[in-house]
């Protein structure tokens, strides 16, 4: 079995107790920022720092930061989007986090969870996410479709995330505005930027919103993967380890280069 399929198992358990003790309390999202517009509009990479405390491929990042400082500083320093992981066995995250989080700065937060029921995209909602993630790898198409609708139907914005040319296919029949290209394979761990270039130009529709997600730490990092018409970043273990966060987001909000854009 492997990583993501582990997290998966646990994810259920974890729906089937949401079911018998969470209510829902909000039916729609508040108005807010869009990070689709406001990515689209950017003449600079646009930038989802991610807060991070541990993962399954680097074990523990930085546990000991605090959600609401740090973050605050991601928002002082440039960043146009905040991912909170709010799973909590395998990245040590908590939806209280995402809370916390929210009430502190002004721009799009994303609850990067592994999602799978609806339930946890009323929470998501109840607890002040702008965005959820929906992984392709990690249900059948129709399901994602119906998580989609559900998500969009509320109001929130959804970060649909793929790795594979199969999952470019689900994306572009989907229809789905803003796409996360991930660079780390989630069975075995590896990462490769070279997978950004390869499926970026699958995405059919130009008004796509294009994230490359993960392994992400240079200046010439961020210039390849603009190249194959990518508006914006998720970065998760540079921004929790960077000694100087003004520094990093510095290095990495490059002005976008619009011609390789068009050519996309
Ligand atoms: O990061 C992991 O080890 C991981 C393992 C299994 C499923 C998901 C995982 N990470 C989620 C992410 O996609 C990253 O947190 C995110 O893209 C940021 O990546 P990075 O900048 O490399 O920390």
């Amino acid at each position: 079995m492997n990583i993501l399929d582990e997290i998966l198992i646990k994810k259920q358990q974890e729906i089937t107790e949401l079911k018998r003790s969470y209510h829902r309390r909000s039916d729609q999202k508040k108005s807010s920022v869009s990070l689709y517009q406001s990515f689209q509009q950017s003449d600079r990479m646009s930038i989802i720092a991610e807060f991070k405390r541990a993962s399954p491929s680097k074990g523990l990042i930085n546990v000991d930061a605090n959600p609401e400082s740090h973050t605050k500083m991601y928002e002082q320093f440039g960043a146009n989007a905040v991912s909170v992981l709010t799973d909590r066995p395998f990245f040590k995250g908590t939806m209280g986090d995402l809370q916390r989080i929210r009430q502190g700065i002004n721009i799009p937060v994303l609850n990067k969870d592994f999602i799978l029921d609806e339930i946890q995209i009323d929470r998501a909602l109840d607890y002040g996410a702008d965005v959820i993630l929906l992984i392709a790898a990690a249900m059948k198409p129709a399901r994602l479709e119906q998580l989609y609708r559900y998500a969009t139907g509320l109001g929130l914005e959804v970060l649909l995330e793929i790795h594979t040319q199969e999952e470019a296919t689900i994306a572009n029949d989907l229809n789905a505005n803003i796409v996360g290209i991930n660079n780390r394979d989630l069975k075995t761990f590896d990462v490769d930027l070279a997978t950004t270039e390869r499926l970026a130009e699958q995405i059919q529709d130009p008004a796509t919103l294009l994230i490359s997600e993960s392994g992400i730490k240079t200046t010439a990092d961020v210039e390849r993967v603009q190249q194959a018409g990518v508006r914006g970043i998720l970065v998760g273990e540079t921004m929790m380890q960077s000694s100087n966060l003004k520094q990093t987001f510095d290095e990495l909000r490059i002005p976008i280069n619009e011609v390789s854009l068009h050519d996309r």
